[in-house]
Protein backbone atom coordinates (compact mmCIF):
# COMPACT_ATOMS: atom_id res chain seq x y z
CA UNK A 1 0.00 0.00 0.00
CA UNK A 2 0.92 3.18 -0.59
CA UNK A 3 1.88 5.48 2.22
CA UNK A 4 0.36 9.22 3.16
CA UNK A 5 0.98 11.86 6.08
CA UNK A 6 -1.60 13.71 7.61
CA UNK A 7 -0.13 17.03 9.33
CA UNK A 8 -2.08 19.04 11.67
CA UNK A 9 -0.49 22.22 12.56
CA UNK A 10 -2.02 24.13 14.91
CA UNK A 11 -3.08 28.10 15.35
CA UNK A 12 -0.29 29.08 17.73
CA UNK A 13 2.11 27.96 15.38
CA UNK A 14 0.33 29.71 11.93
CA UNK A 15 0.33 32.98 14.30
CA UNK A 16 4.19 33.35 14.46
CA UNK A 17 5.73 34.30 10.39
CA UNK A 18 8.68 33.14 11.16
CA UNK A 19 7.38 29.68 12.77
CA UNK A 20 5.34 29.25 10.40
CA UNK A 21 7.90 29.29 7.80
CA UNK A 22 10.46 26.98 9.30
CA UNK A 23 7.50 24.28 9.66
CA UNK A 24 6.26 25.09 6.19
CA UNK A 25 9.85 24.03 4.66
CA UNK A 26 9.53 20.88 6.83
CA UNK A 27 6.39 20.22 5.32
CA UNK A 28 7.28 20.59 2.11
CA UNK A 29 10.52 18.27 2.52
CA UNK A 30 8.30 15.33 3.12
CA UNK A 31 8.61 12.62 1.02
CA UNK A 32 5.56 10.66 -0.27
CA UNK A 33 1.86 11.88 -0.51
CA UNK A 34 0.79 14.47 2.18
CA UNK A 35 -2.06 16.41 3.46
CA UNK A 36 -1.67 19.61 5.67
CA UNK A 37 -4.67 20.68 7.70
CA UNK A 38 -4.18 23.93 9.78
CA UNK A 39 -6.15 25.60 12.59
CA UNK A 40 -6.47 28.97 13.45
CA UNK A 41 -8.95 29.44 16.87
CA UNK A 42 -6.59 31.75 18.13
CA UNK A 43 -6.29 34.31 15.20
CA UNK A 44 -10.39 33.48 14.81
CA UNK A 45 -10.40 34.69 18.53
CA UNK A 46 -8.23 37.96 17.81
CA UNK A 47 -10.34 38.68 15.10
CA UNK A 48 -13.82 38.40 17.01
CA UNK A 49 -12.61 40.74 19.44
CA UNK A 50 -11.46 43.53 17.46
CA UNK A 51 -14.83 43.22 15.53
CA UNK A 52 -16.50 43.34 19.09
CA UNK A 53 -17.71 40.15 19.22
CA UNK A 54 -15.60 38.64 21.95
CA UNK A 55 -15.34 34.63 21.49
CA UNK A 56 -17.12 31.82 23.59
CA UNK A 57 -15.40 28.73 23.80
CA UNK A 58 -16.71 25.19 26.18
CA UNK A 59 -14.31 22.67 26.54
CA UNK A 60 -11.94 24.35 23.58
CA UNK A 61 -15.06 24.19 21.15
CA UNK A 62 -15.99 27.46 19.96
CA UNK A 63 -19.74 28.67 20.30
CA UNK A 64 -20.10 29.52 16.79
CA UNK A 65 -23.15 32.17 16.65
CA UNK A 66 -24.41 33.41 13.29
CA UNK A 67 -21.90 36.32 13.46
CA UNK A 68 -18.71 33.57 14.62
CA UNK A 69 -19.58 31.15 11.83
CA UNK A 70 -19.22 34.52 9.32
CA UNK A 71 -15.77 35.58 10.82
CA UNK A 72 -14.09 31.70 11.19
CA UNK A 73 -15.26 31.33 7.32
CA UNK A 74 -13.10 34.58 6.24
CA UNK A 75 -9.72 34.01 8.88
CA UNK A 76 -9.91 30.34 8.05
CA UNK A 77 -9.91 30.94 4.08
CA UNK A 78 -7.64 33.61 4.54
CA UNK A 79 -4.97 31.40 6.12
CA UNK A 80 -5.72 28.82 3.74
CA UNK A 81 -4.48 30.80 1.03
CA UNK A 82 -1.84 32.32 2.66
CA UNK A 83 -0.49 28.65 3.38
CA UNK A 84 -0.80 27.47 0.16
CA UNK A 85 0.88 30.70 -1.49
CA UNK A 86 4.23 29.52 0.91
CA UNK A 87 4.05 26.09 -0.16
CA UNK A 88 3.98 27.47 -3.88
CA UNK A 89 7.29 29.16 -3.20
CA UNK A 90 8.72 26.03 -1.40
CA UNK A 91 7.59 24.42 -5.25
CA UNK A 92 4.69 22.55 -3.28
CA UNK A 93 1.73 22.19 -6.16
CA UNK A 94 -0.84 22.95 -3.26
CA UNK A 95 -4.55 22.94 -3.23
CA UNK A 96 -6.48 25.31 -0.36
CA UNK A 97 -9.36 23.38 0.11
CA UNK A 98 -12.41 23.77 3.02
CA UNK A 99 -14.88 20.48 3.60
CA UNK A 100 -17.39 22.30 0.84
CA UNK A 101 -14.88 22.42 -1.93
CA UNK A 102 -14.72 18.67 -3.39
CA UNK A 103 -17.14 17.76 -1.40
CA UNK A 104 -14.12 16.76 1.00
CA UNK A 105 -16.06 16.76 4.27
CA UNK A 106 -19.52 16.35 4.92
CA UNK A 107 -20.92 17.17 8.68
CA UNK A 108 -24.34 17.33 10.74
CA UNK A 109 -24.79 20.56 12.72
CA UNK A 110 -24.29 19.13 16.21
CA UNK A 111 -27.57 18.76 17.76
CA UNK A 112 -28.24 20.99 20.80
CA UNK A 113 -28.38 19.57 24.06
CA UNK A 114 -27.54 21.21 27.61
CA UNK A 115 -25.13 23.51 25.13
CA UNK A 116 -25.67 25.02 21.79
CA UNK A 117 -22.50 24.56 19.70
CA UNK A 118 -24.48 26.57 16.96
CA UNK A 119 -22.71 26.48 13.38
CA UNK A 120 -20.43 23.05 14.60
CA UNK A 121 -20.82 20.52 12.43
CA UNK A 122 -19.71 16.47 13.34
CA UNK A 123 -18.37 14.96 10.08
CA UNK A 124 -20.51 12.08 8.31
CA UNK A 125 -18.24 11.59 5.73
CA UNK A 126 -14.96 11.63 3.96
CA UNK A 127 -14.92 12.08 0.53
CA UNK A 128 -11.42 9.83 -0.50
CA UNK A 129 -11.97 9.68 -3.92
CA UNK A 130 -11.25 13.50 -4.51
CA UNK A 131 -8.15 12.88 -2.21
CA UNK A 132 -7.09 10.01 -4.06
CA UNK A 133 -8.07 12.03 -7.47
CA UNK A 134 -5.32 15.09 -6.24
CA UNK A 135 -2.62 12.73 -5.11
CA UNK A 136 -2.81 11.05 -8.44
CA UNK A 137 -2.52 14.36 -9.94
CA UNK A 138 0.70 15.27 -7.71
CA UNK A 139 -1.31 17.98 -5.68
CA UNK A 140 -0.86 18.35 -1.83
CA UNK A 141 -4.53 19.45 -0.30
CA UNK A 142 -3.83 21.97 2.32
CA UNK A 143 -7.12 21.96 4.25
CA UNK A 144 -9.06 24.11 6.74
CA UNK A 145 -11.58 24.22 9.23
CA UNK A 146 -14.80 23.94 7.67
CA UNK A 147 -16.95 21.37 6.52
CA UNK A 148 -20.28 21.84 5.44
CA UNK A 149 -24.11 20.07 5.85
CA UNK A 150 -24.73 19.75 1.57
CA UNK A 151 -27.67 22.08 2.37
CA UNK A 152 -25.63 25.18 1.36
CA UNK A 153 -24.45 25.87 5.23
CA UNK A 154 -20.50 25.75 6.41
CA UNK A 155 -20.12 24.28 9.56
CA UNK A 156 -17.04 24.85 12.13
CA UNK A 157 -15.28 21.59 12.99
CA UNK A 158 -12.37 21.51 15.27
CA UNK A 159 -9.04 21.47 13.12
CA UNK A 160 -7.78 18.02 15.11
CA UNK A 161 -10.90 16.02 14.61
CA UNK A 162 -10.46 17.46 10.57
CA UNK A 163 -7.03 15.54 10.68
CA UNK A 164 -8.19 12.63 12.46
CA UNK A 165 -10.99 11.87 10.31
CA UNK A 166 -9.42 12.50 7.10
CA UNK A 167 -6.99 10.11 8.08
CA UNK A 168 -9.48 7.51 9.53
CA UNK A 169 -11.55 8.26 5.61
CA UNK A 170 -8.39 7.24 3.55
CA UNK A 171 -7.01 4.54 5.60
CA UNK A 172 -8.52 1.38 3.17
CA UNK A 173 -6.83 3.00 0.77
CA UNK A 174 -3.26 4.45 2.24
CA UNK A 175 -0.88 3.43 5.21
CA UNK A 176 -1.81 6.63 6.97
CA UNK A 177 0.89 7.99 9.42
CA UNK A 178 -0.74 11.14 11.28
CA UNK A 179 1.08 13.43 12.92
CA UNK A 180 0.03 16.61 15.22
CA UNK A 181 2.30 19.41 15.30
CA UNK A 182 1.97 22.20 18.20
CA UNK A 183 4.45 24.51 19.98
CA UNK A 184 5.38 21.53 22.43
CA UNK A 185 8.24 18.95 22.33
CA UNK A 186 4.67 16.52 22.25
CA UNK A 187 2.93 15.53 25.07
CA UNK A 188 4.30 15.94 28.59
CA UNK A 189 4.19 14.43 31.74
CA UNK A 190 6.03 17.42 33.22
CA UNK A 191 5.29 20.39 31.63
CA UNK A 192 7.45 22.81 33.59
CA UNK A 193 10.69 20.65 32.40
CA UNK A 194 9.68 19.86 29.04
CA UNK A 195 9.72 15.97 29.91
CA UNK A 196 8.29 14.23 26.37
CA UNK A 197 6.14 11.53 27.03
CA UNK A 198 7.66 9.34 24.45
CA UNK A 199 4.67 5.82 24.21
CA UNK A 200 1.03 6.98 25.13
CA UNK A 201 -1.52 3.76 25.34
CA UNK A 202 -5.76 4.58 26.49
CA UNK A 203 -4.44 3.48 29.85
CA UNK A 204 -2.09 5.94 30.72
CA UNK A 205 -3.92 9.11 29.09
CA UNK A 206 -6.70 7.67 31.59
CA UNK A 207 -4.40 8.41 34.30
CA UNK A 208 -2.14 11.50 33.47
CA UNK A 209 -5.54 13.02 32.68
CA UNK A 210 -7.01 11.75 36.19
CA UNK A 211 -3.90 13.41 37.82
CA UNK A 212 -4.55 16.33 35.73
CA UNK A 213 -1.07 16.46 34.01
CA UNK A 214 -2.85 16.32 30.64
CA UNK A 215 -5.63 18.66 30.18
CA UNK A 216 -6.95 21.44 28.00
CA UNK A 217 -6.37 21.70 24.56
CA UNK A 218 -4.49 18.07 24.74
CA UNK A 219 -7.63 16.35 26.09
CA UNK A 220 -9.49 16.52 22.56
CA UNK A 221 -6.06 16.06 20.85
CA UNK A 222 -5.83 12.68 22.48
CA UNK A 223 -9.23 11.56 22.45
CA UNK A 224 -8.91 12.44 18.28
CA UNK A 225 -5.31 10.78 18.52
CA UNK A 226 -6.55 7.49 19.87
CA UNK A 227 -9.60 7.55 17.65
CA UNK A 228 -7.46 7.60 14.59
CA UNK A 229 -5.54 4.52 15.95
CA UNK A 230 -8.70 2.58 16.67
CA UNK A 231 -9.83 3.05 13.05
CA UNK A 232 -6.92 1.98 11.25
CA UNK A 233 -4.51 4.69 11.12
CA UNK A 234 -1.49 2.86 11.11
CA UNK A 235 0.79 5.47 13.65
CA UNK A 236 -0.22 8.78 15.66
CA UNK A 237 2.05 10.95 16.29
CA UNK A 238 2.27 14.23 18.13
CA UNK A 239 5.93 16.30 18.22
CA UNK A 240 6.93 20.01 18.54
CA UNK A 241 6.86 21.63 14.75
CA UNK A 242 10.69 21.50 14.07
CA UNK A 243 10.63 18.13 14.65
CA UNK A 244 7.93 16.98 11.39
CA UNK A 245 11.16 16.43 9.19
CA UNK A 246 12.91 13.94 11.54
CA UNK A 247 9.15 11.68 12.26
CA UNK A 248 9.80 9.53 8.50
CA UNK A 249 12.67 7.97 10.75
CA UNK A 250 11.51 5.08 12.73
CA UNK A 251 13.69 5.27 15.69
CA UNK A 252 13.25 9.25 16.33
CA UNK A 253 12.51 9.70 20.59
CA UNK A 254 11.49 13.58 20.77
CA UNK A 255 7.91 12.87 19.78
CA UNK A 256 4.60 11.06 21.68
CA UNK A 257 3.70 7.78 19.85
CA UNK A 258 -0.37 6.82 20.32
CA UNK A 259 -0.47 3.37 20.94
CA UNK A 260 -3.77 1.31 21.10
N1 LIG B 1 0.47 17.28 29.18
C1 LIG B 1 0.52 18.20 28.22
N2 LIG B 1 1.51 18.18 27.29
C2 LIG B 1 1.58 19.10 26.31
N3 LIG B 1 0.67 20.09 26.15
C3 LIG B 1 -0.36 20.14 27.02
C4 LIG B 1 -0.48 19.20 28.09
N4 LIG B 1 -1.60 19.49 28.77
C5 LIG B 1 -2.13 20.56 28.20
N5 LIG B 1 -1.42 20.98 27.15
C6 LIG B 1 -1.75 22.14 26.34
O1 LIG B 1 -2.40 21.68 25.19
C7 LIG B 1 -2.14 22.63 24.14
C8 LIG B 1 -2.41 21.98 22.82
O2 LIG B 1 -3.77 22.02 22.54
P1 LIG B 1 -4.36 23.10 21.51
O3 LIG B 1 -4.12 24.47 22.06
O4 LIG B 1 -5.75 22.71 21.20
O5 LIG B 1 -3.37 22.78 20.33
P2 LIG B 1 -3.22 23.32 18.85
O6 LIG B 1 -2.57 24.66 18.92
O7 LIG B 1 -2.33 22.29 18.24
O8 LIG B 1 -4.57 23.32 18.28
C9 LIG B 1 -0.70 23.03 24.36
O9 LIG B 1 -0.44 24.31 23.86
C10 LIG B 1 -0.56 22.95 25.88
O10 LIG B 1 -0.65 24.24 26.46
C1 LIG C 1 -15.46 24.00 16.68
C2 LIG C 1 -14.15 24.65 16.91
O1 LIG C 1 -13.81 24.99 18.04
N1 LIG C 1 -13.37 24.88 15.85
C3 LIG C 1 -12.09 25.48 15.94
C4 LIG C 1 -11.45 25.40 14.56
C5 LIG C 1 -10.05 25.95 14.50
C6 LIG C 1 -9.05 25.12 15.24
O2 LIG C 1 -9.27 23.98 15.61
O3 LIG C 1 -7.83 25.77 15.39
P1 LIG C 1 -6.60 25.31 16.30
O4 LIG C 1 -6.16 23.96 15.81
O5 LIG C 1 -5.60 26.35 16.03
O6 LIG C 1 -7.05 25.25 17.73
C7 LIG C 1 -12.21 26.97 16.39
O7 LIG C 1 -13.12 27.66 15.95
O8 LIG C 1 -11.32 27.43 17.12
Amino acid sequence: MESLTVVKIGGKVINEEAELDIFLKKFAALKGNKILVHGGGNIASVVQNKMGIPPKMVEGRRITDADAIDIVTMVFSGLNKKIVAKLQSAGIQSLGVSGADGNLIRSRKRSVTTIDYGYVGDVEEVNAEFLKALFDLGIVPVVCALTHDNQGQLLNTNADTIASELARGIADHYQVDLVYCFEQPGVLSDFENKVVIPEITPAGYAKYKADGVIVDGMIPKLDNAFDAINAGVDTVKICHFEALDKVQSIDYPGTTLCLK
